[in-house]
């Protein structure tokens, strides 16, 4: 797997494990260089390792609910779990063994979408060459497995509808609720006193916020190949230490832009990303952006089928503020019943869009999902929340980290928009000059490990 080519020319070719980059720098005077590296790319760790983990937990999640199956569907839910784990075996082969990557047919909405980008890449690609598990883009062959785990269940009536992932999922937030009631505390306390708060005290409070959106992002089930990765502790007590591990801070810049016109209609979308903990925090931003009439209405955007583990789909939503309204601590059953009461009123819109798990870079949103782009346009702002998002505006390209965000995002300006984001794979823009090098001395996993992260805006549209 390699990284998209950058719009200067970069190609990896892999031979065993070593990656040449052939380098067209037309910056530098069309002088092009070619740089030997021995290098163990994260991609190529994720599609070695942690991707068949991943898979290999798929598998043992429908064995486990065979019995499950039975109960609700009978002899033909065994049926169904059994061409579900011949379709996930055949898969996991195909991943580890470098297969071609072939097309889907499930005959779904999206299905001629995926066909026509796995075209696309064969496009990219010399006579007689096949876009492969090993040898393709990692976004492209990250997202592909997550819809073949999808297709997989699609074919395996009557067990279709069941997410893979909901076990993990919900028990990330249950081993999260201590760190929830906290939060929820908080909230509810601040909430309590906001009519005696000052304007400087207002922005503190959405700034640690803000903050506490963004670290929830550690609790994401890819990156952990699926194992538990809930928030013990709780967040607040740790913003401070924190602090220094924000490389771009530009909450001021996404205050400025929501207070500016404050009490006047302002709509703020968030495009999530994990369920359990950091949906909590999300939902808990969105609760102080219409306290703090710094919105008047929050639009969330989630996944329309399972998708890299954790992330979010309208089934985590429902079933999170279910639990919530069934827990008898008073602050988080509080904040369940405002939280329903505002998706009811319409304060808070729910949206799903196919693009959302599509291979697809953002700057092909006009293009590929022009209603979806559209929609964004109406935004005052957009948060978009984790790593493979940033992926997806930035082109998981390797690109320079002093190249500007704006640059990075190329044609893609639908709002004002912010990346909320730990660092989880080895993209990054915007840095100072030489603070990514410097990093890298200390901590060879600055990139990857997931305690860096940032608040990148950018008010270009
Ligand atoms: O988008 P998220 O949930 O913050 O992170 C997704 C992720 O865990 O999956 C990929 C690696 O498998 C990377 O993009 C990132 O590490
Ligand atoms: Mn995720």
């Amino acid at each position: 797997m390699i990284r998209s080519t950058v719009p200067k020319i970069r190609k990896k070719f892999k031979i065993t494990e070593l990656y040449f980059y052939l380098c067209i720098n037309l910056s530098s005077a069309h002088s092009y260089c070619l740089i030997f590296v021995l290098y163990r790319s994260f991609a190529y760790f994720t599609v070695k390792d942690r991707l068949p983990q991943i898979l290999t937990k798929v598998i043992d999640t429908v064995h486990r609910y065979k019995h499950k199956f039975l109960e609700e569907y009978g002899e033909e839910g065994i049926d169904g779990e059994k061409r579900a784990l011949a379709y996930f075996s055949k898969l996991r082969n195909e991943m580890q063994t470098d297969k071609p990557i072939i097309p889907i047919i499930d005959d779904l909405p999206d299905t001629h979408i995926w066909n026509e980008y796995l075209q696309y890449q064969k496009s990219l690609l010399g006579d007689g060459e096949q876009p492969s598990w090993f040898r393709s883009p990692w976004l492209y062959v990250e997202c592909y497995l997550y819809r073949r785990i999808h297709e997989g269940m699609t074919l395996s009536p009557p067990i279709s509808t069941y997410d893979v992932f909901m076990e993990a999922k919900n028990d990330g937030y249950l081993q999260s609720e201590n760190a929830v009631i906290a939060l929820c505390t908080h909230l509810q306390e601040f909430k309590t006193n906001i009519a005696d708060t000052s304007e400087a005290g207002c922005k503190e409070a959405f700034s640690k916020l803000l903050q506490v959106s963004l670290w929830g992002n550690k609790c994401d089930l890819s990156i952990s190949g699926g194992q538990d990765n809930s928030q013990k502790f709780s967040i607040l007590n740790s913003l401070e230490s924190f602090k220094s591990n924000i490389l771009v801070d530009n909450t001021e810049s996404v205050w400025q832009i929501l207070s500016q016109k404050k009490n006047s209609s302002r709509r703020v979308d968030i495009v999530l990303d994990n369920a359990g903990f950091e949906l909590i925090t999300d939902f808990v931003l969105a609760d102080i952006l219409l306290s703090l009439k710094l919105a008047t209405e929050v639009h969330f955007h989630a996944k329309c089928i399972p998708w890299y583990v954790s992330d979010t789909t309208k089934r985590d939503i429902d079933w999170t503020i279910k639990q919530l309204l069934s827990t008898n601590n008073r602050w988080m059953s509080k904040c369940g019943e405002i939280w329903k009461e505002n998706l009811k009123k319409g304060r808070w819109v729910y949206h799903e869009h196919l693009f959302w798990t599509l291979p697809h870079e953002f700057c092909s949103m006009a293009q590929t999902a022009p209603d979806l782009y559209s929609e964004l346009q109406k935004s005052d702002l957009v948060l978009f929340k984790g790593d493979l998002n940033y992926r997806k505006l930035t082109g998981d390209r390797k690109w320079d980290f002093t190249v500007p965000f704006t640059q990075a995002l190329t044609t893609f300006h639908p709002a004002p928009l912010c990346s909320v984001r730990t660092l989880k794979s080895d993209v990054q823009v915007g840095l100072k000059p030489g603070a990514g090098e410097q990093l890298a001395v200390s901590e060879t996993d600055w990139m990857i490990s997931g305690k860096y992260g940032i608040i990148q805006f950018d008010a270009s549209v």
